[in-house]
């Protein structure tokens, strides 16, 4: 896994003008009346496998159909479920990629969706100004366990390397806090390539996770189980990225 300060050298948008994460500075938010509220509509049925990819643990879902979708607040169509990820650190509070006023979270949730109404594949939304949508869970390290990501932290175990497994009818909206109050800003992909075709949309209340579920990320391997070298799957996050000019709304 390189390093984002090398990234510019593949990827020359990583220096591009609307790059992510970024820090979100609550009272610089712009409050725009005219949000309205994101609607989650997840079939129950469609996630598919969990997989180790290298850089992060990814779960598909299904998107040959309108299924599982999310509309409204800042977007003109609604757009589909195509798989979650993780972004975690090493230890205490580090890990997520967006901040909030300086301060990060021990995780982030990615849940990406892509515009299928005005985009034929996936692939020619990835390169769409208005192509994808990730919605952002932030997960915040407590004592207590989230009661659902158990789900995924207990599957885990199976994909330490860099393999696939099937999972059953896992909805991710359980994985959302009660409040879906959000930031929302145009952005980017977080890893290469970098693709400026990002709407994101940042749920301002964390979810609460424990320190034993985030170390079962932390157990997870960058290597495949072939290789020699055992190097442990963790700090996947990039950091803040500069705003260059860009206004980040606020749905309340
Ligand atoms: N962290 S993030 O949510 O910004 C993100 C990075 C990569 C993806 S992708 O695998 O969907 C993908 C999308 C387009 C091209 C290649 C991979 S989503
Ligand atoms: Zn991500």
């Amino acid at each position: 896994m390189s390093s984002p300060s090398v990234w510019h050298k593949n990827y020359p948008v990583a220096q591009g003008n609307r790059q992510s994460p970024i820090d979100i500075v609550p009272h610089q938010a712009l409050h725009d009346p005219s949000l309205g509220p994101v609607v989650l509509n997840y079939d129950q049925c469609t996630s598919m496998n969990i997989t180790n990819n290298g850089h992060s643990v990814v779960v598909q879902f299904d998107d040959s159909d309108d299924r599982s979708v999310i509309q409204g607040g800042p977007l003109d169509n609604p757009y589909r479920l195509k798989q979650f990820h993780f972004h975690w650190g090493e230890k205490g509070c580090h890990g997520s990629e967006h901040t909030v006023a300086g301060n990060s979270y021990a995780s982030e949730l990615h849940l990406v969706h892509w515009n299928a109404v005005k985009y034929k594949t996936f692939g020619e939304a990835a390169t769409a100004p208005d192509g994808l949508a990730v919605l952002v869970s932030l997960l915040h390290k407590t004592g207590d366990d989230h009661r659902w990501l158990h789900v995924i932290t207990d599957a885990l175990y199976m994909v330490k390397f860099k393999v696939s497994t099937t999972v059953n009818c896992f909805n991710p909206k359980c994985l959302l806090p009660s409040s879906l109050h959000y930031w929302t800003y145009l952005g980017s992909l977080t890893t290469p390539p970098l693709h400026e075709s990002v709407i994101w949309i940042v749920l301002r209340e964390p979810i609460i996770v424990s320190e034993k579920q985030l170390g079962k990320f932390r157990m997870l391997l960058f290597t495949g189980e072939e290789e020699d070298q055992r190097i442990r799957m963790e700090n996947n996050f990039r950091p803040p990225q500069p705003l260059k000019g860009r206004k980040v709304r606020s749905s309340i």
